[in-house]
């Protein structure tokens, strides 16, 4: 399997924050979506995978490609979608069109128009009067007009309403069906993934918990409930964390086999939403 992009020991430092000595591999033909608390890393991480930040160290490769190198083209193949309007306010989709058509080898009038129409954008309004919804409707269609290959958009679903995000979610789909095209996304509306997401990349405090396929996280994660008088040192192994309550605990387990093999039937095995991972993951705190 081809991977789109590829991060190699990526690290970026601020003060206070690092994305720290990153792996993560993009898998070419599917959805990734890219799931992470306020915070964890995900637009910085994005922006170094668009060349938008350097990283202080590690090594970034899109289609193979390095942007040292071969910046023209690598974003020649990529469009990307940002949350809010990334385009001088005054301009209007004309506007738009006539500057950024040229900068793209592969731009295409008839899929610029044919989607200017499908997503009901008018041609002649500037930008800033468009809602949220429009304008991430505008940023879209910019970026499908040039035949990208990878559609990396960084919390495209916030603030846009369910039937939208839900039309969103469709098209996206459509996109997918003849197998070229790869899409990145970061969001924190997991029943969004549920929907499309093939892989799922999850990053905590800067770092990649894991970059697994939907079926694999299905498999390998899952809630445990059961007495407080099965929990030992020895059997706690089996859990990524406990909340612990008088009526007894509740775990996240990230091997099912192994909890199946220590504990039999004596615990209730159920599956854990994006949502249970990333709360147990964070450490919430016992709330019974
Ligand atoms: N240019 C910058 N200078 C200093 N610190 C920064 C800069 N950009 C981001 N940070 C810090 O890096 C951390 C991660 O931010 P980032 O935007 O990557 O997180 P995120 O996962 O996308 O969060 P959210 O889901 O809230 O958008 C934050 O603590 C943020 O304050």
């Amino acid at each position: 399997m081809e991977n789109v992009a590829e991060l190699k020991n990526v690290t970026k430092n601020f003060k206070g924050f690092s994305v720290n000595n990153i792996d993560l591999e993009v898998k070419q033909g599917f959805v990734t979506g890219f799931i992470g608390a306020n915070g964890a890393g995900k637009s910085t991480t994005i922006k170094m995978m668009m060349n938008l930040l350097r990283p202080e160290s590690g090594e970034i490769r899109m289609f193979g490609m390095d942007y040292k190198t071969h910046e023209k083209a690598i974003k020649e193949r990529i469009g990307f979608v940002y949350d809010g309007n990334v385009f001088f306010e005054g301009l209007n989709l004309k506007d738009i069109r006539r500057i950024v058509a040229p900068a793209y080898k592969h731009w295409d009038d008839a899929v610029f128009y044919r989607y200017v129409d499908q997503f009901e954008l008018p041609l002649n309004k500037a930008i800033k009067t468009f809602s949220k919804g429009m304008q991430m409707k505008a940023s879209l269609a910019i970026a499908l007009s040039h035949h990208a290959e990878l559609i990396m958009m960084d919390e495209p679903t916030a603030g846009l309403d369910p039937i939208f995000r839900r039309n969103l979610m469709d098209l996206l789909q459509d996109l997918m069906v003849d197998g070229s095209r790869t899409i990145f996304f970061s969001t924190h509306i997991t029943s969004d993934l549920d929907r499309i997401a093939d892989y799922i990349a999850f990053m905590q405090n800067g770092e990649l918990v894991f970059n697994q396929s939907i079926h694999e996280v299905a498999e390998n994660y899952a809630l445990v409930k059961g007495g407080l008088e099965l929990l030992d040192r020895d059997t706690e192994k089996d859990f990524v964390r406990v909340q612990r309550a008088s009526t007894g605990f509740k775990a996240l387990t990230d091997n099912v086999q192994a909890v199946e093999d220590t504990f039999g039937n004596s615990v209730v095995i159920e599956q854990a939403s994006l949502e249970d991972i990333m709360y147990y993951l964070k450490g919430g705190k016992s709330y019974v």
